[in-house]
Formats: C-alpha cells, structure tokens, sequence
C-alpha cells in the first residue's frame, strides 16, 4: 500500500475514507479487536474477491459471505431478510461487523442491513464501482427501494470507515466508469469547479482510473462530500445539495424499471435542473451548454422521451425533498451555487422538460 489519503468525516459518528492502492488490506484493523463475526455482503461479481478478503481475516474472525443479487435487484426487502437470516442463525451481535463489498447497490443494501440489525451494528464499506466510491458508500445514507420508487425505505447509518481501493476497479468496465463519473460530475456544478475544467481538459485520461487526474477526481468529490455530510448528516439543510439532478433521475430510473444506470439517470436529471435553472432566469445559457456538452462528452444520456411526462411527474411526488404534497428541486443560482426550488408551477417544470424531451 503506498500513498493513501485520508479523508475524514465529523460529526456525532466520525469516520476515516482512505483512498489509495491496496487500501483494502486495512480491513482488519478497520473492523478491530471487538468483533468476533463478519459478515461480507457482496455482489455475485465480487465473488473471488470476498473469498480473498475472507481468506485474509480467517484467523482472526469468523467470516460469513452473502453474495446478493447483482445490481438494483440487491436493493429489495427480501435480501435484506436473506442477510437478517444469516444474521440471526448465525447470533451476530452488536459488536460484529457488515462488511459492503460491490458498486453503489450492494452498500446500500449492506449499510442498510447494519443499520437495521439489533437496531444497528458497525459497517465498513468497500466500494468497488467509480459511483460507488465518490459517492454511495460515503454518507451513510443506505436503504432499498419498494414498488412505489427508488430508496423509500432505508437509513442514516454511519460507516466505520470507507475503503476506497483504486486497485478494485481494474475489472470495471468502461460504461460503469462513465456512469460512475456522472455523480462526480454533479459535485463540479454543485460545489467543485475544478471538476468540470479536469474533464474539459482530457476526458479520456480523467476516466482512465490509472492517472494522477482520475484519482483528483474521487478525491475531490469525496472531499466535497465528507465536507456536506459533516455538517448535514441527516439532510435537514445543505445535504440536500447532494440530490442535484435525482428528483428525475430517479423518476426515470424508476420509470425504466432499473435497467437505466444511475449515473446515466441522474445525468439526464442534471440536465433537466439545469435547464429549469435557466428558466427562472438563475443560470446562464452557456453554463446550461456546459452540462450538455461535459456529460456527453462521457457519452452519458442527455434527453429523454417527451411523451413519458405524466408518469414522471407522478413519481416524482414521493421524492423525499418533497414537501406538503410540493415538490422541490435543486437548481443552480451558478455554478457551484446550488439553491432550491419550492413548489414550482407545472407549466414550468414542463417547459424544463420540452428542453430534453425527445
Ligand atoms: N447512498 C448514497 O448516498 C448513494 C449515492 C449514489 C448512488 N447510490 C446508489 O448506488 C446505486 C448505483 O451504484 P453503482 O452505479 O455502483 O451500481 P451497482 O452497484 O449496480 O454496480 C454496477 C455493476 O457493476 C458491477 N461491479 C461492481 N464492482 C465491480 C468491479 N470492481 N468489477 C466489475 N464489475 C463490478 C456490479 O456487479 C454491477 O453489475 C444506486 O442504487 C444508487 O441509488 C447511493
Ligand atoms: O448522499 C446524498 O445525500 C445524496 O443525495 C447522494 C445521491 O447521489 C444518492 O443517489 C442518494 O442515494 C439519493 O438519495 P435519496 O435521498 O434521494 O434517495
Ligand atoms: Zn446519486
């Protein structure tokens, strides 16, 4: 392990990410000296690299694996009562520790798991996706989804620790990387300018997990977000920044049945914020070019079917910004300059979406 960054959250239950090569070999202290069990969740695709994990904490702990459904499908009731089943055969206590080993839906799961056992018992998080580490796996906000829409049941639980370990996105493939980057860059327009200028400058070597740029990448977005979530862990203010371009995104991941990637999701919601931005007159033309032209760039999706509107409209209603039956959205006032929008007329929320309707 050589040169790692440590980024560190405040706050009621702080914790320690740690950025690096070969990171994940401080699990065992990570999980310390308390815990005599572990429970490794991990996705199907992460199955020879948990069995690794637990080959190296054998010894010391008694290691449990829950390989879970891949992707969004990890994100149901039914496999968090698989996980409290092992759980509870296997008299796991408050002093074990879940371990999240996958993309952004295997520690949401996980996060969810350990917050909800015995009422809550220690995680630590091991992202394995480029969203995943900049994002899912930092904040301790875990849940699952139900049939109404998209995380409506879950948690404010805190890692232990987050171990981001570059070393684990060598067998990622390059659309999840694009995915991945669309929430860093949603942390450039919402807070870090300097993200939008590193894709600007070179997108291949700012996707390209082995450069100096890509590494500022999770960095800066992590940083970003340990900064929000210290003060705001339960969103009741700034927190809600983090949700820029989600309030469609999820709509339309919902509206797709999960077969659309968040990231591509929220990249199009990004666009629709935008574009409601400039029409209250916040946000200028070119800064709205500005999203269009850095996230297709990553060849991410921008525009969406017009005449799906309805259906969105009505699922965007239980988004958890809303409020007395009002929805709310995050614009921009400029970049970097979030702000959010209570209660806007439909007309306008239409005429934001006619600017990405295809
Ligand atoms: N809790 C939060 O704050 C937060 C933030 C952002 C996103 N999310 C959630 O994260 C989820 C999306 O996460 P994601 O984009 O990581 O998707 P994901 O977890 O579905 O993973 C994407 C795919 O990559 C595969 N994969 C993972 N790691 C791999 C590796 N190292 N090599 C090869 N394949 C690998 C997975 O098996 C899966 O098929 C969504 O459910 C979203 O709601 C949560
Ligand atoms: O951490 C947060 O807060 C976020 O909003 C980060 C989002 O990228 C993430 O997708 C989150 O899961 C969305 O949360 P939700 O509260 O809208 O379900
Ligand atoms: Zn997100």
């Amino acid at each position: 392990m050589t040169d790692t960054t440590v980024i560190s959250v405040t706050g009621d239950s702080p914790y320690d990410i740690l950025v690096g090569n070969g990171v994940i070999g401080e699990l065992a202290d990570r999980i310390g000296p308390k815990a005599t069990k572990v429970l490794i969740i991990h996705a199907p695709t992460l199955g020879a690299k948990a069995n690794e994990v637990r080959e190296a904490l054998l010894g010391r702990y008694e290691v449990l694996l829950a390989e879970v459904p891949d992707a969004e499908a990890a994100k149901r009731v039914e496999v968090a009562a698989f996980c409290w089943q092992i759980m509870g055969q296997t008299d796991f206590t408050r002093t074990d520790v879940v371990v999240g080993l996958g993309g952004g839906a295997t520690t949401d799961l996980a996060g969810f798991v350990a917050a909800t056992w015995l009422r809550g018992v220690p995680v630590v998080q091991i992202p394995t996706t480029v969203l995943g580490m900049v994002d899912a796996a930092v904040g301790g906000k875990t849940g699952i989804n139900t049939a109404e829409g998209k995380n409506l049941v879950g948690a404010f639980w805190a890692p232990s620790a987050v171990l981001v370990d570059l070393d684990l996105l060598s067998t990622l493939g390059a659309n999840e990387i694009l995915a991945g980057s669309a929430e860093i860059v949603k942390a450039g327009f919402i807070a870090v300018p300097e993200i939008l200028d590193i894709y600007e400058a070179d997108v291949a070597r700012a996707t390209d997990p082995t450069t100096p740029e890509f590494r500022r990448l999770v960095e800066l977005a992590i940083a970003m977000k340990a900064r929000v979530v210290s003060d705001d862990f339960r969103e009741a203010g700034g927190r809600e920044f983090l949700n820029y371009g989600h309030t469609l995104g999820h709509a339309i991941e919902h509206a797709e049945r999960y077969n659309w990637r968040h990231g591509a999701a929220v990249a199009v919601g990004m666009v629709f914020a935008a574009e409601l931005s400039r029409l209250t007159g916040s946000l200028s033309d070119e800064a709205v070019d500005r999203h269009r032209r850095i996230l297709e760039s990553l060849t991410l999706p921008t525009t969406y079917p017009v005449g799906r509107w309805q259906t969105l409209l009505a699922t965007m209603q239980r988004d958890k910004k809303a409020r007395a039956g009002h929805l709310r959205f995050i614009v921009l006032d400029d970049i970097a300059k979030p702000a959010v929008l209570t209660a806007p007329d439909e007309s306008l929320l239409f005429a934001a979406y006619q600017e990405i309707g295809v």
